[in-house]
């Protein structure tokens, strides 16, 4: 069920057996046995940042895989869900694109809530919305409630296509030093010409669907269980890496 390359990786695939993947359709909701305990939960990423930074393109190129020049600036908050596959297992990100005008703020606290994912997006043509990012940061983390988990956070450089590589080398170091600050990865993305869209996306829904399926999974003398059933042996971690 593993491709060779996995196995070379991680020998221990040898000894999964044809039920692993059952197993993760399971995990995935298609045939959830009663009791399973596993309820498989929507990603929820919010996009922030300045006016005009190309929030909601980055949106609409993954989303729609379309690109528009004119700017029509976002009104209050808007959302997209959109179904990903990840070996089979179908995952939901609920993708929510906010206004990068002040007077919107307030509406799009609202929604700020329960996020697994937060995308702080700047324009690396403009490097004073590289700054700003820290402060949308704070305002989204302060409206977190004290249930929530900590969100895994994503400094993206947008419109990577108008800078020329000596430019964008500058802007790169300084951007990587603030996604140090702010405890996040830095991705510089096009929405222009799709480059690294797709996999910002797939990474963002990776991060969280580790965390739903640690979630479910147990492990029991080496036995690893998704309710009662009897997945496969090793030990977590080693599964998660297996399906990244
Ligand atoms: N060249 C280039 N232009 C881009 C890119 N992404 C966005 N733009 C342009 O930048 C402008 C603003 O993009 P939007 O996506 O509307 O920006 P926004 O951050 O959603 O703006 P607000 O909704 O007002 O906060 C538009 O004219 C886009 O066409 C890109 O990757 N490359």
């Amino acid at each position: 069920m593993f491709e060779n390359k996995e196995i070379e990786k991680f020998p221990q695939a040898l000894n999964f057996t044809p039920y692993d993947k059952f197993a993760f359709s399971v995990a995935a909701g298609e045939t959830c046995p009663q009791n399973s305990g596993f309820n498989l939960k929507v990603c929820k990423v919010i996009i922030l940042g300045d006016l005009c930074v190309g929030k909601t393109s980055l949106l609409n190129r993954f989303c729609y895989k379309v690109f528009d020049s004119n700017y029509r600036s976002t009104i209050g908050v808007d959302f997209q869900s959109e179904q990903i596959n990840i070996l089979g297992i179908p995952y939901y990100l609920q993708i929510w694109d906010t206004a990068g005008q002040e007077r919107f703020k307030c509406i799009a606290q609202c929604y700020y809530r329960k996020a697994h994912v937060i995308m702080l997006v700047f324009d690396l043509s403009s490097i004073r919305t590289l700054a700003n990012c820290k402060n949308w940061l704070r305002d989204a983390l302060e409206v977190r409630g004290e249930s929530d988990n900590r969100p895994y956070i994503f400094l993206v450089g947008a419109k990577k296509d108008l800078l020329s590589n000596e430019s964008y080398n500058s802007v790169e170091d300084l951007a990587l030093n603030t996604a140090k600050k702010l405890n996040a990865e830095f991705w510089s993305v096009s929405a222009k010409t799709g480059e690294n869209i797709d996999s910002l996306f797939f990474r963002a829904a990776a991060l969280s669907f580790d965390d739903d399926l640690c979630m479910c999974m147990s492990e029991d003398n080496g036995n690893i269980q998704i309710g009662s059933d009897l997945i496969c042996r090793g030990n977590k971690s080693d599964i998660i890496y297996l399906l990244w």
